[in-house]
C-alpha cells in the first residue's frame, strides 16, 4: 500500500481518482483542487451561454462526495502552493489561509492548463474575460444578460472563440470575432474546409475579422472598444480565446519540460523525469502517433485517458497509453467538422512529403429525400503512404467516421490499404461508392 497525493481533480484528476479508487482501494489517496467545484464540462459553457441549453446543472459528473464515499481525503478550495521533491512532501492552503502539509509516496499532477493572457493595453478593464471555469461561464452569462451589453469582441478564432461567437450571437448581441489569421480553426482543418465555417460564420450574422491583430482594448474602467491593425470596434464586452498554456509553475524546476511550452515531459505511462511523479492532462505531454513523436494537445479526451493510464501504473499495473490523434470535432450553427491527426499544413511543417486527397459527395444515393453534401480531407505521407490526418464537414452528423481515421493514424494503415475497407452501405446512411472509399482510390 502507498499514498497517493493528487494534485487537480478536473477531468484528468477525476479520472485518475476513480481509476484509483474503484480498483485499487488499498492505497491511500489524498486530493487537492483550488477551485470551489470539479469536473465542469467547458465544453457546455459555449450551449449554456448561447442557451442552446437551459441550465449548468448537467455540466458536472464527479464532486468531492463521490471521492470522499470512496474513502478518499478531499481537499478543495485548496491550492498546492509548494512542492519538496526531495522530500516528498508537498504544502498547500486552504480559503481561510490554513498550511496543509502531506507527504506521499507516489504524487500525481494534473494541475491542467491556463488561458494565454496577451500583454495587451486595457487588458485588465472590467469585460475582459476567459472561458476556462465555471465561474467564467457564470460571468459571462451575467454578462450576456446585461441589456447594456450589446456588442461582443471575441479574440482567437479557434474552438473556443467560434462556439463563443455563435452563443453571443444566439443571445442576440453583435459578435465580432477576431483572429491574426486568414481563416478560423486554423490550427484543425485546412483552408479548403475552413472557409466554408468562415462562410458559415459571416451568413449566421458573426461579423468574421481574419488577419486583424488586436492592438489593445479601450475604455476607462470599463470596456468600451477594441483597436486592431486595421480598425476601432465599438464593443462592451471581450472574451480572449487565444489557446492554452500548460500549468506546470509547481514542477517545472525539477521535472523535466517540453521545450515548446513547458509541459511536463512524461513517457507512455505519465511517468516524469522523477519515477514517484506522474503527470496527466494539460499540464502533460501527449506521445503524436502522426508525428510519431512528441507533442502538447489540450483535450478532456486526452486528459481522461491519461489519467486512467498514470492510476493503473502508479499501482503497479503496467500499461502504455495508445498515444494520441487530437481527435476533435464542432458543430456551429448545424455545421459539422471533425478532425484528427495533421492538417496538411501541419503534415508538412512537420517535414513529411505530405500529399492529400479530397472527395465531395451526398452522404446517401441522390434518391433518398434528407440528404447533404460532405467534403473529406485525408493527409498522407507521399513516401511511407501512412495517413497522417483526416478531417470531414457536412450538415449532416459525419462524427462517427473520424474514429475509424483516428485508430488508422495509431495503426500506421496506409491510403492505398484504406481502399479496399470493408464499409457497409444501406441508403438510409450512406452510398455504396461511399466518399471515404472514394477519397482513398483517387489518391495518387
Ligand atoms: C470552453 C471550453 C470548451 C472545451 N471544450 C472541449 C471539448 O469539447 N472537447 C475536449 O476534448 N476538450 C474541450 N476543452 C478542453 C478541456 O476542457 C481541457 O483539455 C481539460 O479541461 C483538461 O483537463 P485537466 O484536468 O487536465 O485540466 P484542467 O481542466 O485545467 O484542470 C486542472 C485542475 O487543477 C486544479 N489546480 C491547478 N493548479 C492547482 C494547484 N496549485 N493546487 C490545487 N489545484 C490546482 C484546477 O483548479 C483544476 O481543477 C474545452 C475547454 C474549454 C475552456
Ligand atoms: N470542440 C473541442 O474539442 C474544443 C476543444 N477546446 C480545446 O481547448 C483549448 C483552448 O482552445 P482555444 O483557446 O480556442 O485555442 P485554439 O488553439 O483552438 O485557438 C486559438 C486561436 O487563437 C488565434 N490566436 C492566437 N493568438 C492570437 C492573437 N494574439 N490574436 C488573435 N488571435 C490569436 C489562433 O490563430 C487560433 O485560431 C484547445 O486545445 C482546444 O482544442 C476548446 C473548445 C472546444
Amino acid at each position: 500500500m502507498s499514498k497517493v497525493v493528487l494534485v487537480g481533480a478536473n477531468h484528468a484528476g477525476t479520472a485518475c481518482a476513480n481509476t484509483l479508487l474503484d480498483n485499487y482501494p488499498e492505497h491511500e489517496l489524498v486530493i487537492f483542487d483550488r477551485n470551489n467545484n470539479i469536473s465542469y464540462l467547458g465544453c457546455g459553457t459555449a450551449l449554456w451561454v448561447g442557451r442552446q441549453i437551459e441550465s449548468p446543472d448537467g455540466l458536472f459528473y464527479c464532486s468531492k462526495d463521490v471521492f470522499e464515499s470512496k474513502n478518499a481525503t478531499v481537499y478543495i478550495e485548496t491550492e498546492v502552493t509548494h512542492i519538496d521533491f526531495k522530500a516528498k512532501k508537498i504544502t498547500a492552503k486552504n480559503k481561510e489561509g490554513k498550511e496543509i502539509v502531506e507527504s506521499y509516496d507516489k504524487l500525481v499532477l494534473a494541475t491542467g492548463s491556463l488561458p494565454i493572457q496577451p500583454k495587451l493595453p486595457g487588458i485588465n478593464l472590467e469585460g475582459v474575460q476567459s472561458v476556462k471555469l465555471f465561474q467564467d461561464a457564470v460571468a459571462a452569462d451575467k454578462r450576456m444578460s446585461d441589456p447594456n451589453i450589446k456588442s461582443v469582441a471575441v479574440v482567437g478564432a479557434g474552438y473556443i472563440g467560434v462556439e463563443i461567437a455563435e452563443a453571443v450571437h444566439r443571445r442576440g448581441k453583435k459578435a465580432y470575432l477576431f483572429d491574426v489569421r486568414d481563416t478560423s480553426l486554423c490550427g484543425y482543418y485546412d483552408a479548403e474546409l475552413t472557409h466554408d465555417m468562415d462562410a458559415v460564420l459571416q451568413k449566421n450574422g458573426v461579423n468574421l475579422h481574419l488577419n486583424e491583430s488586436v492592438v489593445s482594448i479601450d475604455g476607462d474602467t470599463k470596456v468600451t472598444g477594441i483597436t486592431t491593425n486595421k480598425g476601432n470596434y465599438q464593443v462592451d464586452m471581450v472574451v480572449l480565446a487565444i489557446g492554452f498554456n500548460p500549468n506546470t509553475a509547481l514542477g517545472r524546476d525539477h521535472l523535466k519540460i517540453f521545450g515548446k511550452n513547458q509541459a511536463y515531459l512524461v513517457d507512455l505511462h505519465q511517468q516524469t523525469s522523477d519515477p514517484d511523479v506522474f503527470a496527466i492532462g494539460d499540464c502533460a505531454t501527449v506521445f503524436s502517433n502522426a508525428l510519431q513523436d512528441t507533442a502538447y494537445i489540450a483535450l478532456a479526451t486526452n486528459a481522461v485517458r491519461s489519467g486512467i493510464v498514470a492510476a493503473h501504473n502508479l499501482a503497479g499495473t503496467k500499461i502504455a497509453s495508445n498515444g494520441v490523434q487530437g481527435s476533435n470535432g464542432i458543430s456551429i450553427f448545424g455545421y459539422n467538422m471533425v478532425s484528427t491527426g495533421l492538417t496538411l499544413r501541419a503534415a508538412k511543417e512537420a517535414g513529411f512529403q505530405a500529399m492529400v486527397t479530397e472527395f465531395e459527395d451526398l452522404q446517401r444515393p441522390a434518391f433518398m429525400k434528407e440528404n447533404h453534401p460532405v467534403k473529406i480531407r485525408i493527409v498522407y505521407d507521399g513516401d511511407t503512404r501512412r495517413i497522417l490526418g483526416a478531417q470531414m464537414a457536412s450538415y449532416e452528423d459525419i462524427s462517427m467516421g473520424i474514429h475509424m481515421f483516428s485508430l488508422a493514424i495509431e495503426q500506421k494503415i496506409t491510403i492505398d490499404h484504406l481502399k479496399l475497407v470493408d464499409i457497409f452501405f444501406l441508403p438510409h446512411f450512406n452510398q455504396p461508392y461511399n466518399y471515404i472509399t472514394m477519397a482513398a482510390i483517387t489518391a495518387k
